[in-house]
């Protein structure tokens, strides 16, 4: 054998030993248990579509707070666990991310890094407990007009009518958004005209991505008009006036009169010297976003709130007497006519059970129940509860490859059996005594945490990057004022083929409200209830 020969034999041999031992040490993927791989192709992560709120759920309990699945891009964590959870939205949440940035310009949920955090640092002081109270004050008036206008809808004769509430609900959470965002009065519930702005934004949740785009440039144009008017109010430089021209009331506003976000953003930037501070694709950007975020997560928190109340008659009948009660003690007065009252907005915020009802519609339903980030570097994730390895053993971290794919799990977390007692005020049977605590949210084990920025649910998500606008979501205001003249029953009444309306709650981006078959088509998002106006028998005796 030549020497030739013994050398090429010899490099062969330690290449196959480089390849055995390269691939002996070969990390199998995520050491994480979880469900059958699913679709060669797609993996089985749309099971969390299909299955809905009971799988998300389920598949949590089942393997625990860190489960491994299959997207597109490979191996997939879902993250429930509270820890885990810490690390990826808190601590290390510059290795997490996520970027909308194609869709929404330059505002806050687009941008990241040096700019997000300038930015966030900037809008933060805006959305202050003292502003959020101002700009709350303008959904008394739309919860006002809702109910009226739903009242002038139903018999006077005490029987119901079925009404789908979806629109109404939907119109409801247009006009506060735009009108706290912008100042822009869509008044969608009080006409049925809209631009192409608020026709193409307020009236269906949004459902796939092709709407995100199209709903995207009509946000786009309809928040260039309203910059350009509020830019002329405050005296700021008009280039974007004279391309979009302007007509309408409230031209030179005086700079006191700030009423909305939109306001107190531009008159800080009429006060600044600096020229580049907060640029006018900035300020588009963030109104585009502001109006995105809060649209179709109030309407789906709004929707779920009503619709439950609707299957929860006893819980009904107490919000309803907890608000007339309240009311005849804040006007000491016991015959007060408690339909044509104020309903005082201090009074209002601190009704124990509304205040339930309220917190565990957004603790059980979250509307946005999944949220995506992608692991930037390789690192380790601690958990708080060990969970199941793929031998069965139990472990207490997870070791990522860089550009693994996370789900947030906001909906598992709010439901985590180790860290929430029992869900009330929604017993499953409706008959279960009311919780006799001043705060009937269900109470956290071992004051053990949730990173989140909200009642230490998931819902607003948690960190630099948590939802900025989340006391601008409470809904007590339209809730009180509906139920304090309206009854919500589910339908009852069999069609012609004798079918009787089932609302589903489908899982998308947000939960998509449909009759079911046969009495529905599955598809076409509604919530009709049978509502009819309030009898003395609706409150608790
Ligand atoms: C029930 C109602 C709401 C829910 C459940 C909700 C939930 C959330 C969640 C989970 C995020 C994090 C998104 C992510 O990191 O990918 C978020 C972000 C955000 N939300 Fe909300 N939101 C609600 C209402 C609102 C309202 C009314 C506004 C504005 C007036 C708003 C403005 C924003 C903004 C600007 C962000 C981006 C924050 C950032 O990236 O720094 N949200 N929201």
């Amino acid at each position: 054998m030549s020497l030739i020969l013994v050398c090429l034999l010899g490099a062969l041999s330690f290449a196959l030993c480089k390849l055995l031992v390269f691939l002996l040490r070969r990390p199998h993927g995520i050491d994480l248990d979880g469900p059958n791989k699913g679709n060669w192709l797609i993996g089985n992560i749309t099971e969390l579509f299909e299955g809905g709120v009971d799988y998300c759920v389920h598949i949590a309990e089942k393997y625990g707070g860190a489960v491994r699945l299959h997207g597109p891009d490979g191996e997939t964590i879902y993250v429930s666990d509270p820890l885990a959870l810490y690390h990826i939205v808190v601590k290390d949440q510059h290795i997490f991310v996520d970027s909308n940035k194609l869709v929404f310009g330059e505002g806050l949920i687009s941008t990241t890094g040096e700019q997000h955090h300038r930015q966030r640092k900037l809008l933060n002081p805006f959305f202050s407990t003292s502003n959020m109270r101002r700009l709350l004050t303008i959904v008394h008036p739309i919860a006002d007009i809702l109910t009226s206008s739903l009242v002038a809808e139903v018999p006077t004769n005490g029987l119901h009518k079925e009404i789908d509430m979806l629109p109404w609900l939907s119109r409801c959470a247009f006009d506060g958004v735009w009108q706290g965002v912008l100042g822009y009065h869509s008044n969608t519930l009080s006409t049925a005209e809209n631009d192409s702005y608020t026709g193409d934004v307020g009236h269906e949740l949004m459902k796939d991505v092709r709407d995100l785009r199209r709903i995207a440039e009509a946000m786009d144009r309809g928040s260039r008009k309203a910059l350009a008017k509020k830019k002329a109010a405050f005296g700021l430089d008009d280039t974007m006036h004279s391309a979009d021209s302007v007509s309408g009331e409230g031209d030179k506003k005086p700079s006191s009169q700030v009423k909305d976000i939109m306001d107190i953003m531009l008159k800080a930037k009429s006060m600044s010297s600096d020229p580049e501070w907060l640029t006018d694709s900035e300020l588009l950007g963030q109104m585009n976003v502001m109006v995105f975020a809060g649209l179709d997560t109030t309407t789906s928190a709004l929707t779920r709130c009503v619709y439950l109340l609707a299957q929860h008659p006893s819980a009904q009948a107490r919000v309803r007497s907890e608000i007339r009660d309240a009311i005849k003690s804040s006007a000491h007065e016991e015959h007060i006519d408690v339909l044509s009252a104020e309903l005082p907005y201090d009074v209002l915020m601190n009704l124990p059970f509304l205040d339930g009802v309220v917190k565990e519609t957004l603790r059980m339903y979250p509307s946005l129940p999944l949220m995506a980030r992608r692991a930037t570097k390789a690192t380790t994730l601690p958990l708080h509860f060990p969970t199941r390895s793929r031998s069965g053993a139990d472990t207490s971290t997870v070791v990522l490859p860089k550009g693994t794919c996370i789900v947030i799990s906001i909906l598992a977390a709010n439901r985590h059996r180790g860290m929430w007692d029992v869900d009330v005020p929604f017993d499953e049977d409706d008959t279960a005594p009311a919780p006799k605590s001043s705060a009937p949210l269900p109470s956290i084990k071992d004051g053990m945490r949730y990173p989140g920025v909200y009642s230490n649910m998931m819902t607003f998500l948690g960190g630099s990057r948590s939802c900025i606008g989340f006391k601008f979501a409470e809904m007590e205001i339209i809730i009180a004022s509906l139920m304090l003249r309206l009854h919500v029953a589910l339908p009852t009444e069999p069609n012609a083929e004798g079918h009787v309306k089932e609302i589903q709650w489908k899982l998308g981006g947000s939960h998509i409200p449909v009759v079911k078959p046969p009495a529905g088509d599955g598809v076409t998002p509604q919530v009709p209830l049978n509502v009819r106006l309030v009898t003395e028998e609706d409150f608790v005796r």
